[in-house]
């Protein structure tokens, strides 16, 4: 199977309201997808759909090939989902629950679910109320992951994690997808999704804006450059350059956005005598901002 899920012109509507237009999705196997979009964007009523929670009112969508409606307990056995308000029950302990959980799920290795705990430095001795909000999130992730499923369905796993244990989780879903398995994640956190995701697509008001791939976002988005010469710099041949939106001069110094590649940029300012280079990281979160607030 190439294809962990895909959604075929999935729509939602909650009264008169459309919290899904026409979805086409596809999330290939081995990979983490990251899902953006602003809140009400419809990425909960997406995951929902997806982990056969609720149906969708047109349209359809194959999870690991089964059909999220006629096939949900299938597609529930083999996924593993965490929702974006996760609950216990709260006077066990986390170790009651995952025990449980473990025995619905028809037995899970156990030393698995002792080294997640390990991992997130999380005592399964204590009751889930008298937990943390971070913490109660850890059981959450342990649910997710402890028997090892083949898809991952995430929403806002993130919540409520301290950053070491921000960095641990995204350590996780990493080997996850080394591990040739899925991870489909939907976040606010865009710095999360572009240390980790491997295509993002995003959502507003219940359509896909856009999806793409995050090396194909980086190879477009806007670098700054700012370039020292010698002497003046040479304003009129490196506005010629290929790619190059803006540029301001301030002296011996230039500073330039290029979009995509700087390969013509440089070749401009060669004859000129270059005599120092500064680039600043490729802004992948503007990009992700202006598909958040674009209008069509
Ligand atoms: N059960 C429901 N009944 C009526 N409207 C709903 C229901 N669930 C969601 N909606 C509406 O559908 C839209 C999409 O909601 P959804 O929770 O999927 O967005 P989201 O992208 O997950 O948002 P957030 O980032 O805030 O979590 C919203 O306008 C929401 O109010």
């Amino acid at each position: 199977m190439d294809t962990a899920i895909r959604t075929r012109e999935l729509s939602k509507q909650f009264r008169s309201h459309a919290a899904l237009r026409r979805l086409n999705l596809e999330v290939p196997c081995g990979s983490v997808f990251g899902y953006l979009g602003p809140n009400g964007a419809g990425k909960t009523t997406t995951i929902r759909i997806l982990a056969g929670l609720i149906s969708p009112t047109t349209g359809g969508a194959e999870v690991l090939g089964y059909d999220v409606v006629d096939r949900c307990e299938d597609v529930q056995r083999r996924i593993g989902y965490l929702p974006g308000e996760f609950a216990a029950y709260p006077e066990l302990s986390g170790a009651q629950y995952l025990r449980y959980m473990a025995h619905l799920r028809g037995g899970v290795d156990w030393s698995e679910v002792e080294r997640l705990a390990k991992r997130f430095d999380l005592d399964l001795t204590k009751r889930f109320k008298t937990l943390s909000h971070g913490n109660k999130q850890k059981i959450g992730i342990i649910q997710a992951f402890m028997h090892r499923p083949e898809l991952l369905i995430l929403d806002e796993p993130t919540t409520g994690l301290d950053p070491l244990m921000q960095r641990e989780f995204l350590a996780l879903l990493r080997e996850t997808r080394d591990d040739g398995r899925t991870v489909f994640l939907s976040s606010h956190i865009l710095s999360d999704v572009e240390a980790v995701a491997d295509t993002v697509a995003i959502l507003r008001s219940g359509e896909l804006v856009v999806t793409k791939s995050v090396d194909e976002l980086r190879e477009r988005a806007l670098r700054r450059l700012e370039l020292t010469f010698a002497g003046p710099a040479p304003i009129d041949a490196l506005r010629q350059a290929d790619g190059v939106r803006e540029i301001t001069v301030d002296g011996d110094t230039a500073h330039v956005e290029v979009a995509g590649s700087t390969a013509g940029l440089l070749q401009a300012a060669a004859p000129h005598q270059v005599v120092n280079i500064v680039s600043h990281e490729v802004d992948l979160e503007a990009i992700f901002l202006d598909y958040y607030t674009a209008r069509s």
